[in-house]
């Protein structure tokens, strides 16, 4: 069964559930907050742009790094974890910026998501743009670049995210903003020396075998073998690896937000990377 992406028009952030109306009060449980518990229009409803990536401290250094460059009232230092008591995910704002945690892989995103987009629908946000920012594995491209990623394959080098419902497979589409993507490519030219691109990002879901390492605990594959897979990669537009863009392009796309993932194939995002979502930001 394929599912199509879905955009609203009103700018508002879909939720694509009937029982979500039936329910007297809908708990996020892994961010620790809910509709009876929270007013969510209050805290959220002036969100207009969401940063993921993986590390929650990473997350903490961004949004201090935007309390700073939008000049907001108050020590960035303090910026305080919204989700602290849930022990999963940390959850920082910086003015009319939500920077969030979402730790290792498709399971761990997807649950994330989820309730973030509940989050956003719940507290009646518009025209919200996410973008993950995180690291991956570069594939024949300049080191220390950063790719933009226009869409996300699987470890097969197909556009899709495949979902067991049910036990049925739920075939959900990959594409990104392609606008956005270009925007962001046209902000990072604004920065000297800094490599950037778009590409295809391959999402798989293990870092050792599925990214065909050699040096995990287990490996079946011969050096040989290593490459010409990922050269097949680079042949299909692949132009780096990580494990969360296929759920990402697809939860993001299905329930009406903005999203091009950004994507860094070094150890930690660089600084130059998170300004060019800074004047992303500042230009949206
Ligand atoms: O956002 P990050 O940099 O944590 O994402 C990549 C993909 C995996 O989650 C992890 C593997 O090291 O890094
Ligand atoms: O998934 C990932 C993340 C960072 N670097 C990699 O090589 N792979």
């Amino acid at each position: 069964m394929t599912e199509t992406t879905g955009y609203s028009g009103s700018g508002l952030v879909l939720v694509k559930n009937p029982h979500l109306d039936l329910l007297e009060e809908d708990v996020l449980y892994h961010l620790d907050l809910g509709t009876k518990t929270h007013n969510l229009p209050a805290m959220f409803g002036d969100i207009k742009f969401v940063c993921v990536g993986g590390s929650p401290n990473r997350m903490r250094a961004f949004a201090q790094f935007m309390h700073r460059e939008l000049g907001l009232a108050g020590d960035a230092e303090d910026v305080a974890d919204i989700c602290a008591g849930s022990d999963r995910y940390a959850m920082y704002r910086a003015g009319p910026v939500l920077s969030i945690s979402h730790g290792m892989g498709i399971p761990s995103i997807s649950i994330m998501l989820h309730e973030l987009i509940k989050l956003l629908h719940h507290a009646k946000c518009r025209d919200v743009t996410i973008i993950r920012i995180g690291t991956s594995g570069g594939l024949g491209i300049e080191a220390g670049s950063v790719v933009i990623t226009d869409t996300a394959v699987d470890s097969s080098f197909q556009p899709r995210f495949e979902q067991v419902v049910l036990g049925d497979v739920v075939v959900r589409s990959t594409e990104l903003d392609k606008e956005l993507a270009e925007e962001l490519l046209a902000c990072s030219r604004e920065i000297p020396d800094f490599p950037t691109l778009i590409g295809h990002t391959m999402c798989t879901y293990d870092f050792y075998e599925g990214q065909g390492r050699l040096d995990g605990a287990l490996c079946s594959f011969s050096s040989e073998k290593k490459l010409a897979y990922l050269r097949r990669a680079y042949d299909a537009g692949v132009r780096n690896i990580e494990m969360e863009s296929t759920a990402f392009a697809a939860l993001c796309g299905m329930c009406g937000l903005k999203a091009p993932a950004d994507h860094i194939p070094t150890t930690f995002p660089s600084s130059n990377s998170v300004k060019m979502v800074k004047t992303l930001i500042f230009s949206l």
